[in-house]
């Protein structure tokens, strides 16, 4: 395959998207008709500057509501598509998409398009160029890409072929299988889009919720697998009308498109018959086994206070780094670092986001082949020198610029610990507190950033995602999105934030960006957990009565477990697998928090809560209610 996106796919002037667009990888560059009308330079200049960025123009779109016209405006029709071949013979493409008919004036007939497709055909010849016929979705005679595909077989004429989108076709629920039979040679080109499924007008979903492939809810694996099966392998094209990407940033929305097709390409090349589809070779999908660690960077003053919190919450420390100001601490199978190092990168992550969680380490099944893979999908590598001895564990930039690490139990990587620290013993009394491992990590980021995460996460690692969820705060809405994998070894909670007034929106303003907001711990016994965290001083977020009043009628609790979870301040929730408690800290610094949790069966993350403890947290940090914005 080769790779290819449309230039409406992103924001900014034309010379910055060809720019972001070569950047990213791409092979190709769809030249949308608008984006170049308002660039003030001639389609010599595209063309050249296309080129010089080693970027192929893979077509000329869109040329709209040209077959079946009347005879009374066909002859203006087919002047309309001699100046754009004009244009295309400068700009240096030999494609031009042609998309279905939505004129009012259009006649239908089959023969009657196809014939006019079959002059087209023989204009196009006599300048070297090629005519693709798309079906639109909401055309006016033609919907569905088999009916495209009668006319272009009718039209009998080398220089005529077939454009798919997946939009137009999957949105219809067409029968993907009824692709596999067109000859690929009659495949021009294949447009990609996903989309989140939504209930509206078709016309509407495309123009402003269309995203990249993996980020919807759209069988696009399934649609390219179909095409990947007649052995077509030239150019897949993003085409992607998002009012977000729109406005987002050019490279990193053009980067999420390219990680987008190469991981699509990864997916469809495992399928049985699509081995005549040219990808880039690379490991599965990481598993993920646990989180080895998470690591705090902070200043002295904030690692008292963190450290301060990680005893009320049973935590020992168990190691010191050898040679750096780096300690250990341990519970159950939960592992937290803090890093008090003036230089380096923990340091300047301090810098920017003050005392923040900053890196998470993924145990995987390889650790060599979860960096090779995430490489391979574009991911950017950190390295830091480590002293003599010392272990280099891989890592790569996750969210907020942070890092997620990758170790694994098979090479010395699963014994870093006992390499780079030694133990230390400590007589202070730590009541444990029966917490077991990391239940999940909840990351914010900025609302437009979500899907560029979720194709991270996804992609990188075999994990699935789950219906998003809005979490109302009392300043706005909280969008929560869940990456998860089956075994619940890795379970991300991201809270996209579109407005700072949130609690969320609060933390990504005042830590300069996105990042780890909360680490959620799983204990067997929350009550056990409750009563050994008082012993350690530990102070729990307040829960108001009228929640214990309701939650009692709403589950139809026993009042005297109403009563201990009230004493507790403990959230209780249920769904049908089971139940869910839910304990939390205070906030600490600018909103980040811990929560203890007990699952028995239950597969959520307590969302009913959410607006409780949003505003039970917010209460703490001001007084009044409302963070500073
Ligand atoms: O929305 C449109 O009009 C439009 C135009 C060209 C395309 O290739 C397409 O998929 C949609
Ligand atoms: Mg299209």
């Amino acid at each position: 395959m080769k790779t290819s996106i449309a230039t409406v796919s992103i924001s900014g002037e034309l010379p910055e998207k060809l720019e972001a667009i070569a950047a990213a990888g791409f092979d190709g560059v769809e030249i949308f008709e608008n984006d170049f009308l308002a660039f003030d330079g001639s389609p010599r200049d595209v063309g050249r500057m296309a080129r010089d960025l080693g970027l192929e123009i893979t077509l000329f779109q869109p040329f709209r509501d040209f077959e079946g016209m009347p005879e009374a405006l066909r002859q203006r029709t087919f002047d309309r598509a001699e100046r754009k071949f004009d244009v295309m013979q400068e700009l240096g493409t030999d494609l031009v998409l042609v998309c279905s008919n939505v004129s009012p004036a259009a006649l239908g007939g089959i023969d009657r398009a196809a014939n006019d497709f079959r002059e087209l055909g023989d204009r196009a010849v006599k300048r070297g160029l090629r005519v693709g016929y798309e079906a639109l979705a909401w055309g006016r005679h033609i919907n569905d890409h088999r009916d495209a595909w009668e006319i272009v077989r009718r039209a009998d004429h080398p220089n005529v072929g077939l454009i798919l989108d997946s939009f137009h076709s999957l949105s219809r629920k067409i029968e993907v299988n009824s692709i596999r039979s067109i000859p690929r040679d009659k495949i021009f080109i294949v447009q990609l889009a996903d989309a989140p499924l939504i209930d509206m007008d078709l016309l509407y979903w495309s123009r402003h919720f269309r995203n990249m492939p993996g980020e919807g809810d759209l069988p696009v694996t399934a649609f390219t697998a179909a095409i990947a099966e007649t052995g077509y392998d030239g150019y897949f094209s993003l085409e992607i009308f998002n009012d977000q990407f729109r406005g987002g940033s050019t490279r990193s929305i053009a980067a999420d498109g390219h990680r987008s097709l190469i991981y699509l390409g990864d997916q469809v090349r495992r399928l049985p018959n699509a081995e005549r589809l040219t990808v880039p070779v690379m490991p599965d999908r990481a598993k993920v086994d646990g989180v080895a660690f998470v690591e705090f960077s902070a200043d002295k003053a904030g690692s008292q206070e963190l450290v301060a919190i990680l005893k009320t919450l049973g935590f020992k420390k168990t190691k010191s780094h050898r040679t750096k100001n780096v300690d250990f601490f341990e519970q159950g199978d939960i592992r937290l670092i803090v890093n008090t190092e003036q230089e380096g990168f923990a340091n300047t992550s301090f810098a920017v986001h003050g005392t923040s969680a900053y890196a998470l380490a993924l145990t995987v099944d390889d650790a060599r082949n979860a960096l090779s893979r995430a490489l391979a999908l574009g991911a950017e590598q950190f390295v830091q020198p480590v002293a003599e001895g010392e272990v280099q564990i891989p890592a790569i930039r996750g969210v907020g610029g942070g890092l997620v690490y990758f170790i694994d139990k098979s090479s010395d990587l699963g014994r870093f610990s006992e390499i780079d620290f030694l133990p230390v013993e400590t007589e202070e009394r730590i009541t444990k507190a029966h917490l077991v491992r990391v239940d999940h990590i909840a990351q914010t980021v900025a609302y437009d950033e979500m899907l560029t995460w979720l194709l991270f996460y996804t992609s990188i690692f075999d994990t699935h995602k789950t219906p998003m969820v809005d979490i109302i705060d009392p300043s706005g809405v909280v969008r929560s999105q869940v990456v998860e994998n089956d075994n619940g070894a890795l379970r991300i909670t991201m809270n996209g934030a579109e407005n700072r007034r949130t609690l969320a929106g609060h933390f990504i303003a005042e830590t300069f960006g996105s990042g780890v907001q909360h680490l959620a711990f799983a204990t067997s016994n929350i009550f056990a957990t409750a009563q050994a965290l008082r012993e350690n001083g530990f102070q729990p977020l307040p829960i108001t009565a009228n929640y214990y009043g309701d939650v009692e009628a709403r589950f139809g609790l026993d009042p005297a477990l109403t009563e201990r979870l009230k004493a507790e301040n403990i959230l209780y929730d249920r769904d049908e697998h089971g139940e869910y408690f839910q304990l939390y800290s205070g906030t600490f610094g600018e909103g980040f928090f811990f929560e203890i949790v007990q699952r028995q069966g239950y597969k959520g993350y307590g969302a009913p809560n959410a607006i409780f403890r949003i505003a039970a947290l917010k209460k703490q940090m001001r007084p009044e209610g409302v963070p500073a914005s």
